[in-house]
């Protein structure tokens, strides 16, 4: 068995800090981990004409016929057993977007399971980076959510992937609407790092607003970070920060996510305050979103032909509204981008854990039954078309509608547009969306809010969208709590889609 890296070994990662005279900090090695003081090789050898070796970016499978590599990022798990036998558990990709567990076995020449061990925590290591390993996952399942096959994808396409990278799991299966709050309520927060979702985007948040009503729903918010598997008819959370809405390929970006801080919005209409994650919607979106659900049988041509059918209607949803604003145009908002961009994400460590007694915060701004805070100033829109927040990029799989999101800059992008343009300009901008290029259209107004309040006028009756929700047709106002909830993300501070 070799005991030292090879010089001339070609996957040999020159960077390796293992390698350097001054061996660095590993993030999740135990204390006693054996491997501790060694100075542990990047490759073993395994049977008489095998090795394994640590690349860049993904472990080196040679063999005497063959050479293959499988990604870090895939590598669900690996272990050693006392006869000297390797096994490395990992996420095969079976088709463009699917994958599911696969796993190579070989045995030591001469067992060795101090460097076995050591081995396997320096793959582990490079498998997980600063992801935490074996999450306790509470995951809900959504009979009724998208086509009603939440279950059956559990079972089938992502139990797997969590089962082989050893996450201890939890499941269980929401009986009634609402009972994803009562749910994320009544759970033992210290007992579990996720509630992962098998669902739509309803159940995530009725999860955050489940958290919200404990009494301790500050520290609660930031402990349980809250995923999702897409199972459902609107999968926005996963697309944005899975990357994808494969329940397989977001079951392995759960076990590998980083804990993220997420902004949430406070809703308050009526007496009601309620936690928004996603986005509220007045006018035409909203009327999309929730007034063609009778054309659930065109797919997602509904939406197309539900905007054909308004614009040349040219509607307009008149409000007046009341803008919080931080960044007041596209210049200032495209720089907040890119300077947070540009940051390295904030390390767990550098997240204060809320007291245990703290709630939710309090509301800076009051409510929408109080008078409007004097720095504010209601401003008619007799012509809006669309009025649309998002506190994170991807409305829907083919829809970057807020490019500019920033999932914990304690804002929302709001994106008005005039109802009454011309019928080939909002034609333009339907295209934009899904061209990439909306962000920059002359019409469209993009700003960063803090909050704001909008009160629709002049229609009896009409469509309010919260995170794709419907609620009553009455004003309400929205305030960001920066950072309040806790998402997994592949990047550890940004939404999976193509910024500004
Ligand atoms: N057992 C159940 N019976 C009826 N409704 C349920 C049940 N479990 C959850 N729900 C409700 O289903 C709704 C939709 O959930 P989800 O977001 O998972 O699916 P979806 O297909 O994306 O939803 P939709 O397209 O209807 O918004 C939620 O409001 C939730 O309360």
């Amino acid at each position: 068995m070799a005991s030292t890296v090879r010089e001339d070994d070609p996957f040999r990662d020159p960077h390796d800090p293992l390698l350097a005279a001054t061996p660095q900090p590993q993030p999740h090695r135990s204390a006693d981990c054996p491997g501790e003081h060694m100075n542990v090789p990047d490759t073993l050898a395994v049977g008489r004409n095998a090795s394994l070796s640590l690349g860049t970016d993904s472990l080196i499978v040679l063999e005497t016929k063959s050479t293959r590599s499988i990604a870090f990022y895939n590598i669900l798990w690996a272990e050693h057993a006392e006869d000297g036998q390797v096994t490395i558990q990992y996420a095969q990709t079976v088709s463009k977007k699917a994958v599911r567990p696969a796993l190579i076995s070989y045995t030591l020449d001469k067992p060795d399971s101090q460097l076995a061990e050591a081995w396997i925590e320096k793959l582990l290591d490079r498998a997980y980076g600063t992801a935490q390993r074996r999450k306790r996952i509470k995951v809900l399942l959504n009979p009724f959510g998208g086509q009603g096959g939440a279950v059956k994808m559990y079972h089938k396409l992502i139990a797997p992937i969590f089962a082989a990278a050893r996450c201890e799991l939890d499941v269980a299966k929401t009986q009634h609407q609402g009972h994803g709050v009562e749910i994320a309520r009544d759970m033992d927060i210290e007992a579990y790092d996720v509630v992962a979702c098998c669902s739509g985007d309803g159940i995530p948040h009725e999860v955050w607003n489940g958290l919200g009503q404990r009494p301790d729903a500050a520290r609660a918010l930031h402990h349980v970070a809250v995923a999702q598997l897409p199972c459902g008819s609107g999968n926005a959370l996963s697309i944005n920060f899975n990357g994808t809405d494969s329940p397989s390929a977001a079951a392995l970006a759960v076990v590998k996510g980083l804990r993220t801080p997420l902004d949430l919005a406070s809703i308050t209409q009526g007496d009601r305050r309620t936690l928004s994650f996603l986005s509220q919607a007045v006018g035409i979106v909203a009327e999309l979103d929730l007034a063609t659900e009778h054309l659930r049988w065109m797919g997602s041509a509904r939406f197309t032909w539900g905007f054909l059918v308004r614009l040349i209607n040219k509607t307009v949803y008149p409000a007046d509204i009341a803008v919080k604003v931080e960044y007041d145009n596209k210049a200032a908002v495209r720089e907040a981008y890119r300077t947070q961009a540009a940051k390295p994400p904030l390390s767990n460590h550098e997240r204060t854990l809320p007291p245990p007694d703290a709630g939710l915060p309090s509301l800076k701004h009051g409510t929408i039954n109080d008078a409007l805070p004097s720095d504010w100033e209601l401003i008619p829109h007799d012509h809006l078309g669309n009025f649309y927040a998002g506190n994170i990029a991807y409305m829907s799989p083919d829809m970057n509608f807020f490019p500019a999101c920033l999932p914990s800059d304690g804002c929302l992008d709001l994106v008005r547009i005039r109802g009454d343009i011309a019928r080939h300009t909002s034609l333009k901008s339907m295209m934009a969306i899904e061209n990439g290029n909306f962000f920059d259209l002359e019409h469209v107004d993009y700003q960063k809010v803090s909050a704001y309040r909008i009160i629709p006028k002049r229609q009896r009756e009409g469509y309010i969208s919260i995170d794709g929700e419907r609620v009553p047709f009455e004003g309400f106002q929205v305030e960001v709590h920066r950072g309040l909830g806790t998402v997994l993300s592949k990047s550890g501070h940004l939404c999976e889609a193509k910024g500004v």
